[in-house]
């Protein structure tokens, strides 16, 4: 059911001077409008009113102006960058969605120590475009088909963030359309307000239409190397010395495995093991939970003397168990882009278009061990419906003026529960029993005051969201909300701020 006068309001849009266009969501959702009322998450879909494919940063402000100044019914705007949001975040339920990957006036221009890319494009394109110059991005994602706007408005986290911090820790400037359809370029020297409450800030302040990525020289191989531990105590010694070092591998990270039949089976065919005959020896301890250990260290062909002599010295210094070290040598492209993988296996399967409920939390280096006893050992049962990933990260190498939320402590653990459920089942991979599992998990944190943040943070009320931000944060939140999108229009997905912060007579600035 659209709304009353939808085609009134509508008609003022298609008065616009756009380069791009508006395609109105109609009740027959096409595939393509069809596209915006659905994320990744496939657990809410909310139908907009009209979706703007828009060519110019010119389509997206001269867009927000116009709603900026409709009398109500306010439309609400969210940006979707490649829609791989999990609650909805991307959507605008009867609003306007904007889809940024239309945005293409600029493409992308390699600089020696930095690349401009729209906030339409995908981490993907960014690396090849960069690798044509021998250069490339220092943090990214696991996955890499994610857009640059989407990934900055929540941090862009995985292995190189103990080195390099977050994707949101690279970025040298934005450019941003306001929720009043002001067009502001932002760095920590020029607007530096809106700079750093937009990095984090889960498309509150502004839709981000340019982005400056800072460049390190690119890798031509990896050395990818996984082993297994029994004792998280070890596991997590061991992680934590490695992000201790100045010079140790490149990425970081760890997942657990819990009572996986025949782990050793599925492990022997992704690496080629060192010692097949005593790998055999853990088909035994079927019912025990795992922890793998994976790392990787970048290296150039003619530094691979160098590189294994170094990687052998670090590795000298570890615990795990000695026969299930293993290690393969990939392209830095194969490396990067190694979670697409899984994605092409789970699609043949008719496993990626499906509900998943996951559930990220930074958590506290001093109690990870309770989390890890409590979690892996009595609330999961089995690793079996997706991986879940635990890695620890320095807190110095993360820019604390931005608007993300992390726990205080210098190190702090990311464990992301990475579900996937199965349509229509009633056991252990229904959607309904994951997220009662995410619940247990949630409430054993609150219950321990153990204190923890939710990342890509997903919560319906108020109330979770002013304790989510903490007492100052929040106030900062609201001050540049009302600043920055005084009607409330944006990313209204996150159900952050519900009505408009100021009336629309009161001064905005
Ligand atoms: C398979 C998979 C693997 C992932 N791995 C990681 C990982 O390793 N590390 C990690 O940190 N995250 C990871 N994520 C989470 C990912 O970072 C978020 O889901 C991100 O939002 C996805 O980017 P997107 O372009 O699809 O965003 P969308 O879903 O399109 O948008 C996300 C949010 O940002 C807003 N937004 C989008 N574009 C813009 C813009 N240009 N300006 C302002 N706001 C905008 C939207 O309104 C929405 O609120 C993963 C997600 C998936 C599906
Ligand atoms: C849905 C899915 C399938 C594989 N994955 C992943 N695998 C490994 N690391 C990941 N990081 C984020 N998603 C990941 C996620």
């Amino acid at each position: 059911k659209t709304l009353p006068n939808s085609h009134h309001i509508l008609s003022s849009f298609q008065k616009l001077p756009l380069d791009g266009h508006l395609s109105l969501e109609t009740t027959n959702n096409n595939y393509k409008n069809g596209h915006a009322s659905k994320d990744f998450g496939n657990i809410y879909h909310y139908p907009p009113l009209a979706v703007l494919h828009p060519k110019t940063v010119s389509d997206i402000s001269m867009t927000i102006k116009q709603v900026f100044e409709m009398d109500s019914p306010k439309l609400k705007v969210a940006a979707r960058g490649h829609g791989h949001s999990l609650q909805g975040q991307a959507q605008a339920h009867q609003g306007l969605v904007v889809n940024m990957e239309s945005l293409q006036e600029m493409g992308m221009v390699v600089h020696s120590g930095y690349v401009d890319v729209s906030g339409g494009e995908l981490w993907i394109n960014v690396l090849h475009e960069t690798l044509k110059h021998g250069l490339a991005p220092k943090s990214w994602t696991d996955y890499l088909h994610l857009s640059v706007g989407g990934t900055l408005s929540n941090a862009g986290i995985s292995g190189q963030a103990f080195r390099h911090g977050p994707q949101i820790n690279n970025i040298l400037q934005l450019q941003v359309v306001t929720g009043k359809g002001d067009v502001v370029t932002c760095s920590e020297n020029q607007n530096a307000d809106l700079f750093y409450g937009v990095l984090g800030g889960l498309g509150q302040f502004g839709i981000i239409t340019k982005a400056r990525i800072s460049l390190e020289p690119a890798p031509m191989k990896v050395k990818w190397i996984r082993m297994l531990y029994s004792e998280f105590s070890i596991f997590a010694r061991d992680q934590e010395h490695l992000i201790s070092l100045e010079d140790t591998f490149d990425y970081i990270e760890g997942f657990v495995i819990i009572n996986r039949t025949g782990i050793l089976n599925n492990w022997r065919s992704s690496f080629n093991p060192k010692d097949p005959i005593l790998a055999t020896q853990f088909d035994s301890d079927i019912g025990k939970t795992f922890y793998c250990l994976e790392v990787a260290k970048y290296f150039n062909p003619d530094q691979k003397e160098a590189m294994n002599e170094s990687v052998e010295q670090v590795l000298s210094e570890l615990r795990y168990i000695p026969s299930t070290l293993f290690q393969s040598e990939v392209s830095y492209v194969d490396f990067l882009d190694r979670v697409h993988v899984s994605e092409m296996k789970l699609r043949e399967k008719g496993l990626w278009e499906v509900p998943h409920p996951w559930l990220n939390l930074l958590i506290p280096r001093t109690r990870i061990h309770e989390f890890a006893h409590q979690v892996f050992h009595k609330i999961l049962v089995d690793t079996s419906n997706g991986p879940i990933l635990i890695y620890p990260v320095n807190q110095s190498r993360w820019n604390n003026k931005t608007s993300l939320v992390t726990p205080e402590e210098d190190v702090f653990y990311l464990v992301a529960l990475l579900s996937s459920a199965v349509p229509y089942s009633r056991g252990k991979d229904s959607l309904e029993y994951i997220m009662r599992q995410h619940r247990r998990i949630i409430e054993f944190c609150e219950r321990t005051k153990m204190g923890v943040n939710q990342y890509l943070p997903h919560y319906t009320s108020r109330e979770e969201w002013e304790e989510h931000f903490g007492i100052s944060r929040w106030e900062v939140m609201v001050r540049r909300k009302s600043q920055y999108d005084p009607m409330a229009l944006l990313a209204p997905g996150h159900r952050i701020f519900q009505n408009p912060m100021l009336s629309s007579t009161e001064s905005c600035d």
